[in-house]
């Protein structure tokens, strides 16, 4: 039988009786050490946010190119707007990924002390002007993602028996990223050409919201790739590099990648949420065993990010 990703109910984590969270801590510790991936149900999102997300989502891909180009996100001083196709190299050594995308972040104003401290990737958004519903949705609906985020990384904190609280800091004005992606079908006349090239994801948590298509795989411990189908009202959450340096990889920061082979166009939404740029990602004491030591040093959420930007679309530039 082909092998498949936890689904886990985690509407236990807003109960009021701290038996229910715990018992979703457990599933997602399993599913943790397991995978570093998992379905979530349960998440509270309402399903008419998320349809009018991937709508608005295929309408931006298919406004005429002058006007993604006058998105683009080389105009923006914090990475948001329109990224286009091979854009990015994923995976080292890759050819550049088969994928075009928009980023989008908090709305925030020059006068925002982050933004005059020159914080990575905080500043304004570029919208869309002839797209009348897609601001109000994308900003709703990452309003949701912060929500449900925080709700996760007390799951994550009760996973590894910790105060449901530790990650506190962590989610403070935290830096995130809402990223539409559209994958073309893969050609069959380039096969080593992928959708996006294998890698693991940058920040704390990933929530992922995909169409029917398919194409997401996730690599498995003996190297071989699990298929991450879609399932209707379920998101697609991953471990990030963070929860790996958390927990000296007890918790792995899983690498995927996807191959978009359905012959049809395929839209993805993932919300990465990174965390408070200047917090210091260190080892948690009780991930260590008694004689073992830090694999990774100390870094700040900033400088993690900064160099993975460099490392992925230096290759595309
Ligand atoms: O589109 C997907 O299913 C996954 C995208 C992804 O892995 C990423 O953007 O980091
Ligand atoms: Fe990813």
């Amino acid at each position: 039988m082909a092998k498949s990703l936890p689904m886990i109910d985690v509407s236990g984590l807003s109960s009021s009786d701290p038996c229910d969270r715990v018992l979703v801590g457990e599933k997602i510790r399993a599913a943790c050490l397991a995978h570093g991936f998992f379905y979530v149900t349960g998440h509270g999102i309402p399903e008419g946010l998320i349809e009018a997300v991937m709508g608005e989502t295929r309408a931006l891909f298919d406004i005429p190119d002058a006007c993604k180009d006058a998105l683009d996100k080389a105009n923006s001083p914090c990475n948001r707007g329109y990224e286009q196709l091979g854009g990015q190299t994923l995976q080292e050594g890759a050819l550049p990924d088969r994928k075009e995308g928009f980023y989008i972040g908090e709305e925030l104003t020059a006068g925002d002390g982050r933004v005059a401290a020159g914080k990575f990737n905080h500043g304004a958004n570029q919208w869309p002007t002839d797209l009348p519903g897609f601001r109000p949705v994308m900003m709703a609906y990452y309003a949701a993602m912060v929500t449900l985020s925080e709700t996760l990384m007390r799951g994550m904190a009760l996973s590894l028996d910790l105060k449901e609280d530790y990650f506190s800091g962590f989610c403070d004005q935290p830096l995130a990223t809402l990223r539409l992606l559209h994958y073309p079908p893969a050609q069959p006349d380039v096969p080593e050409e992928m959708g996006a090239g294998a890698h693991t994801d940058f920040g704390g948590l990933t929530i992922l919201l995909q169409d029917n298509v398919g194409g997401l795989q996730v690599c498995d411990e003996d190297g071989g790739w699990i298929d991450a189908p879609p399932i209707p009202g379920a998101y697609v959450v991953n471990l990030g590099d963070m929860i790996a340096r958390w927990t000296n990889d007890r918790y792995r920061s899983t690498v995927h990648r996807v191959i978009n082979k359905s012959g049809r166009e395929r839209y993805s939404v993932p919300f990465f949420y990174s965390g408070f740029p200047d917090h210091e990602v260190a080892c948690i004491p009780t991930c260590l065993y008694a004689d073992e030591t830090p694999t990774y040093p100390v870094i700040t959420v900033e400088q993690h990010l900064r160099s993975m930007y460099d490392r992925t679309y230096k290759a595309a530039r």
